[in-house]
């Protein structure tokens, strides 16, 4: 089966979402949506309140299907599914599992018995995550980057192809915002997953990703996709140079004109 040009991890073609509104009318959450992630490519994703992020992050998870339109997963559809992982703001943490029994709640949830390497994996993942400390600690006792660090190990611990993320730094203060963000780099150079990181920071999106989705809102659709080209691996001094300053700006116009146009 072909995917089209450069065989895409993730592709959404002509991707429209209309939903019934009240007092009878449609609200028009997407439209002609038509976007190619490759493999291993980082992309965020960034718009106003309502422009379609979450609903665009529904329709990749299966949990909503497009009015029209279709989603494309590589070069094996029907798996594409069962190789997404999800990180969402709050790490939804089960507060009487320790951080190590929390990190392997899906697998416990499939109802097989933990195999000693899904345990080695775990602690592996854990060290990755500069937890290893922390293993047997119940969530409440960790910090609330702490506390994120484990919802990402949770995502990576079935080692998805393609890793969605909504918001993920969006609850944490600044400076652990900037370090985990560096961490998730240093976890994707490592093994290249794909990555759709959607954001409201446009720093974050600049200094993570390699493209980034600008939407508009009403009915929500694909403003501009901008390369970011900035090298890698990246820093987090890269923020204070010209190339970094000049793709904020622009994004920064494009979204305000947004605001103004409404
Ligand atoms: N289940 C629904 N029924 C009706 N309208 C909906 C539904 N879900 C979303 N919408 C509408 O679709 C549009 C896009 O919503 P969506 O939540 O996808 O935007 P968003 O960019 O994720 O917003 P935010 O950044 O605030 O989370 C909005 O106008 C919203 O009101």
């Amino acid at each position: 089966m072909t995917t089209g040009p450069n065989s895409a991890a993730l592709a959404l073609r002509g991707v429209e979402k209309i939903y019934p509104g009240k007092r009878g009318g449609e609200v028009v959450a997407l439209s002609g949506i038509d976007l190619a992630i490759e493999d291993g490519e980082f992309v965020s994703i960034v718009g106003p309140s309502g422009c379609g992020k979450s609903t665009l992050l529904k329709i990749v998870l299966g949990e909503t299907a497009p009015t029209a339109g279709r989603v494309e997963f590589g070069e094996n559809p029907a798996a594409g599914r069962h190789r997404l992982g999800m990180v969402f703001q709050k790490p939804l943490l089960l507060p009487w599992r320790t951080v190590r029994q929390n990190l392997l709640l899906s697998q416990d949830l499939n109802g097989k018995p933990r195999s000693p390497e899904s345990v080695e994996r775990a602690t592996g993942m854990l060290a990755m995550l500069g937890l290893a400390d922390f293993g047997d600690r119940y969530p409440q006792e960790l910090s609330g980057g702490m506390q994120q660090r484990v919802g990402i190990g949770r995502a990576l611990l079935h080692d998805p192809r393609i890793l969605m993320m909504d918001e993920p730094f969006g609850a944490l203060d600044a400076m652990t915002r900037d370090q985990l963000g560096m961490d998730l780099l240093k976890i994707w150079e490592r093994d290249r997953k794909t990555v759709v990181f959607v954001t409201h920071s446009i720093p974050e999106a600049v200094l993570l990703s390699d493209r980034i989705v600008v939407m508009s809102p009403r009915p929500g659709r694909i403003d501009e996709i901008i390369e970011v080209g900035l090298p890698r691996p990246r820093r987090l001094e890269d923020i204070n140079t010209a190339r970094f300053g000049e793709i904020a700006a622009h994004i920064r116009r494009l979204l305000d004109s947004e605001y103004s146009a409404h």
